[in-house]
């Protein structure tokens, strides 16, 4: 073990090689979980309450970033033994709903893979390279054409997520027998209206989305043993979390152009950068020795993740135009509820 940790920090462990080269450098972040606290535990201690706020109108954001073969599928989609992420939150929606017993719910399920800088809908291959909008300030990111499947229960969205899985490109490196060689995106929009509209109540629509991102690893070349179209993925890979990694560093040095459309990834995931939604970081590294460099970076990624700053709001839908009706079938479907009464009454 080359690293000393508790709670909240983690140091290089002196009396090691690299321990005593990097004297001094203590990372310090809002929680370390150590090997053997389980998804769940961590889900409850610090994500629960993002899932829920989505219900409520905020968007969230979770994302596993590390080293490739350091635990994001295993933290983001989960094992047999232990459940992960997604549907952890999956199942906190549909029985957060319960508590607004006063609002109508509607959810739409997409879930694609940026492959090589090309988004794939996994939720129906045959739709590859599509685009991306942005506006409002880039609040609002669409994705044309995607799959937006209408899901009623937790079980819905994980029929539709393994559908989805069988359609994701994964490969074996030297690193991980199963590597995931593209970032994956798994969205759920959550639309809401008030049943009955009495003044008191708040919003009478809202609108968010959850987004669950299990990013490619990042990785060495060399150590990947990548070559031909492995290696093309690991550039893509390292390209596009560069630009990440850059957009955070110009976020929080307030300095210069940010570059999101420098990548599809960053376009997609800009409302979680410095934007509107509440924003969760969970980096991964393995404790051996042979991979200090790696974890290193990873600490450095997240060091300066930590001090990026979001303004979540509360999305009801009187929000500035950037979403129509059409974007949102509860809400035409109330308009056109209004249409006919008032026709009927004509
Ligand atoms: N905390 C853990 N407990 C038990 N097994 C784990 C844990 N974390 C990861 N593993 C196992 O280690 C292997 C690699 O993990 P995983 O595929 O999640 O890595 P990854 O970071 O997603 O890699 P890549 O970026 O290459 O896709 C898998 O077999 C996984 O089940």
């Amino acid at each position: 073990m080359c690293w000393r940790y508790d709670s909240r920090s983690i140091a290089p462990q002196l009396g090691t090689p690299a321990g005593d080269i990097y004297e001094g450098s203590t990372f310090t972040f809002d929680n370390i979980f150590p090997p053997m606290v389980t998804t769940d535990q961590i889900y409850k201690q610090v994500l629960s309450e993002i899932v829920q706020s989505t219900v409520e109108g905020y968007n969230g954001c979770i994302f596993a970033y590390g080293q490739t073969s350091s635990g994001k599928t295993f933290t983001m989609s989960g094992a047999r033994s232990s459940p992960g992420v997604i549907p952890l939150a999956t199942q906190e929606v549909f029985s957060h709903v319960k508590s607004y017993p006063d609002r109508e719910f509607f959810f739409r399920l997409s879930y694609i893979e940026i492959y090589n800088e090309v988004v794939i809908d996994l939720l129906d291959p045959t739709k590859t390279g599509l685009q991306i909008r942005s506006s409002d300030g880039s609040s609002v990111v669409k994705i044309l054409g995607v799959t937006e499947k209408v899901v009623t229960s937790a079980a819905e969205v994980m029929t539709t997520i393994s559908m989805g899985e069988t359609h994701r490109s994964v490969g074996s490196t030297d690193m991980n027998e199963k590597s995931s060689r593209s970032h994956t995106i798994f969205r759920l929009v959550i639309e809401s209206k008030l049943k009955e509209v009495h003044s008191a109540s708040g919003p009478e629509y809202r609108v968010s989305s959850l987004n669950l991102v299990d990013l490619a690893g990042s990785e060495s070349a060399s150590k990947s043993g990548g070559v031909g179209q492995r290696r093309t993925e690991g550039s893509y890979i390292n390209k596009s979390l560069l630009t990440l990694a850059t957009v955070i560093q110009r976020l929080i040095t307030a300095s210069g152009h940010i570059p999101y459309r420098d990548s599809k990834l960053t376009r997609i995931l800009e409302p979680a950068l410095g934007g509107n939604s509440r924003t969760a970081i969970i980096c991964t590294i393995t404790p051996a020795a042979q991979h200090f460099p790696e974890s290193m970076n990873t600490l450095k990624f997240a060091a300066r993740a930590k001090r990026m700053k979001n303004k979540p709001i509360l999305n009801d839908v009187n929000v500035s135009g950037s979403l129509s009706a059409e974007d949102l079938p509860l809400l035409k479907k109330y308009r056109d509820e209004i249409e006919n009464l008032r026709g009927e009454k004509e």
